[in-house]
């Protein structure tokens, strides 16, 4: 990707992500909880994505091979949805899709954590959960907890998510007012977003599966595309929010934002500082 002096190179390459989104429209199929499945849909149809909320164990075999990336969201999980997320995440390892993991709530009882450190064993290609998801996590322990919302804010959790990204060899993203990503090595923090985003309920569900969404395009490089994923969402909210008078409003302008986002709004609003 060409880097112009000057500019930095995080604008350029996240326009290209969502250019090319835009052009390909990859197939992300979403196991997710009850509350996200519309905002999920929408965001992903908005940005560029086709979205596909298919979640029975019976259709995974035909279905998740003509997928381009799994989402797999643990948020309302029942002990009879666990199979179909262990085997779509199966099937997406064995025809070399990239699959994202949202341990949404995974504080919230011990059968969940379990589910989701099983999940881990399948080898998710990113992960991203907030501060308080993140920490649970990586402790493997449930801890005090709040269920969807976080305790934490994301840089209490940057000890945690690179010790979960070196364990579990995922990408491992923590949202917040500075939503970081690491490797276990590099990090990056992606600094765009309005905190009113909390107050949207599944905005975190929604950009878990724009993840995906910017992973299928360039599995190689999850760690860049999981970056300009969170940057464009943030982008689209602080945009929303110029138009938006409270929660239900910036969901619809996040929405409008993110299918208008321009070349000029995207290169020059995307933050995230270059670290030397
Ligand atoms: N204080 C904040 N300032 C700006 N953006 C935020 C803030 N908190 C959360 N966000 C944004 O809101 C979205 C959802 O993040 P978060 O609320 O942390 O996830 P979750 O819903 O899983 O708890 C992300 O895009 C994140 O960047
Ligand atoms: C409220 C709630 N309860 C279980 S899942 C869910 C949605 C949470 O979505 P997000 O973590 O993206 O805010
Ligand atoms: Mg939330």
């Amino acid at each position: 990707m060409a880097e112009q002096e000057g500019i930095n190179p995080w604008g350029s390459k996240s326009w290209t992500y969502l250019s090319s989104l835009r052009q390909q429209s990859p197939l992300i199929q979403c196991i997710t909880n009850l509350v996200s499945m519309d905002l999920m849909a929408n965001t992903l149809l908005a940005a560029g994505a086709s979205p596909a909320m298919v979640h029975s164990v019976r259709e995974i075999p035909e279905f998740t091979p003509h997928t381009q990336a799994v989402l797999i969201n643990v948020g309302t999980l029942t002990p009879d949805w666990l199979p179909a997320m262990k085997a779509a995440a199966g099937v997406a390892n064995v025809y070399g899709k990239p699959w994202v993991l949202d341990p949404a709530a995974v504080g919230a009882s011990s059968f969940r954590l379990n589910a989701c450190l099983e999940l881990i064993e399948l080898q998710p290609t990113v992960i991203r959960g907030n501060g308080s998801e993140i920490i649970s996590l990586s402790t493997a322990s449930i801890g005090s907890t709040k269920g969807a919302d976080s305790l934490h804010e994301s840089s209490d959790a940057a000890d945690a998510a690179k010790a979960l990204a070196k364990s579990s060899g995922s990408i491992v993203a923590v949202s917040g007012s500075v939503d970081m990503v690491t490797d276990g090595e590099r990090v990056v923090g992606a600094c765009n977003g309005v905190p009113m985003m909390q107050k949207i309920t599944a905005s975190g569900c929604a950009v878990t599966a724009l993840i995906a969404a910017f992973v299928a395009l360039d599995p190689a490089n999850a760690f860049e595309a999981t970056a300009a994923a969170l940057s464009v969402f943030g982008l689209a909210g602080e945009i929303g929010m110029g138009m938006a008078n409270g929660p239900a409003s910036l969901r619809m302008h996040l929405i409008d934002s993110l299918h208008g986002l321009d070349e000029e709004s995207v290169v020059h609003g995307v933050n995230i500082p270059s670290i030397s």
